[in-house]
């Protein structure tokens, strides 16, 4: 394993080794290299026991400032977004960003034109994407609804759900079976449980009832469940706190938490984290996520499955990837990176991003969808 050290946080750019006879990958299925000198299990340092101090460090401080920024107030965004004007016109400011960033719904004809003879192929993050954000995590439903707008649109274009949570979550939470999952942020990819659809003819994979599983960080599962497990207890007495284990990562939720007790929150999640030089940090909507430090995200996880699919650098495919978090922003890039395809944020508020257009939440997500298999039942005539 390749590991460079900087500034905050080494990053490991080989992912670890993977057993593939066990996961039942045929090695042909895997576009990336899965070399690299075996994940030490001697690594593993002894965890910190006491409770958490003050605030010691400027990474903590760092890290409490994105908690911060995890949710501005709007009036703050607007100035920050430096629209010319600090205005409390969120509606003006929104139709401003707008200009940059405009609604795929109004983009309808623009993005279907572009979409015309090319191979559609679809990536959807799950919370706050085709589910609301609610309070707890465990009641994140997705509505009927959205589940059978998303069920329509399989029968038409390959899609995936790219979720943080972990892929045994999401696939509850989803519950379709003809969809490919990558769960833990990309770090656990699964293919449709049966055989795939007509969608996929171009796929040399085609009648193949293998299902794919893409697993970079397997060598990390102990060191992340003992992580997990010390996440729990230590933060077992700040009240609104929660962890969730994702298998391949873990998220500490603080929506639920006192502003007053945020610096506790870093500074657990700091006195673990300090103990563990592969694993780091990255944030989302009010919650922390500890992870492992392999070159892997959700960008990374869409160009795996276009090479599965073998539809990666074609001139007559349209990826197009919607998702709302900061950790859907990799993904994004990996789509502007020479305009492979197009990125849609998720937002009601302006945010800086790298995706191409904009929807407002997830019910205008739905109604994208839906545009979608018109579009494709009519052209199909
Ligand atoms: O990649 P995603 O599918 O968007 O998952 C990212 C995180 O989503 C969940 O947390 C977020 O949604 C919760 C439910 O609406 C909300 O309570 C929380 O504040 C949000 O951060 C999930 O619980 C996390 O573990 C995921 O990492």
């Amino acid at each position: 394993m390749d590991m460079k050290s900087n500034k905050s946080s080494p990053v490991i750019t080989d992912p670890p080794p993977l057993d593939k006879s066990r996961l039942g990958i045929r090695s042909g299925r895997l576009p990336y290299s899965q070399s690299g000198a075996l994940f030490s299990s001697g690594m593993y340092i002894p965890l910190p026991r006491k409770k958490p101090g003050k605030l010691d460090d400027d990474r903590t401080n760092g890290w409490l400032d994105a908690m911060k920024s995890s949710s501005p107030p709007r009036k703050k965004l607007l100035v920050d977004l430096s629209f010319g004007f600090a205005s409390d016109d969120t509606d003006t400011a929104y139709s401003s960003w707008m200009v940059k960033y405009p609604s795929a719904l109004n983009s309808f004809e623009e993005i279907s034109n572009f979409a015309k003879n090319k191979k559609v192929v679809l990536f959807l993050d799950y919370d706050g994407t085709l589910s609301p954000i609610v309070d707890d995590p465990d009641r994140a439903f997705m509505s009927d609804e959205m589940r059978s707008s998303v069920k329509n649109l399989v029968k038409y274009f390959p899609t995936a759900i790219i979720s943080g949570r972990s892929r045994d979550k999401v696939y509850e939470l989803v519950g379709l079976a003809e969809l490919y999952y990558a769960g833990s942020h990309g770090m656990d990819i699964m293919g449709p449980m049966h055989e795939v659809c007509s969608n996929f003819c171009s796929s040399p994979h085609k009648q193949d009832k293998e299902v794919i599983l893409f697993q970079p960080a397997r060598e990390f599962l102990p060191m992340i469940d003992e992580v997990f497990k010390t996440l729990v207890e230590i933060t077992g007495d700040i009240k609104g706190a929660k962890v969730e284990s994702h298998k391949f990562c873990a998220s500490i939720h603080y929506r639920n938490v006192d502003k007053n007790n945020w610096p506790t929150i870093a500074q657990c999640v700091h006195d673990i984290l300090k103990n563990y030089p592969c694993l780091c940090l990255t944030h989302g909507r009010k919650v922390l996520e500890v992870r492992p430090v392999i070159d892997w995200n959700k960008g990374k996880a869409v160009e795996f499955l276009l090479e599965s699919l073998g539809l990666r650098n074609r001139d007559d495919v349209l990826p197009i990837y919607i998702g709302d978090d900061k950790t859907d922003e990799d993904a994004f890039r990996v789509l502007r990176k020479k305009n492979r395809g197009y990125g849609i944020i998720v937002s009601s508020v302006p945010k800086e991003t790298d995706a191409f257009y904009s929807l407002r939440d997830p019910s205008e997500v739905m109604q994208f969808l839906e545009s979608l298999v018109k579009w494709k039942e009519q052209n199909e005539l």
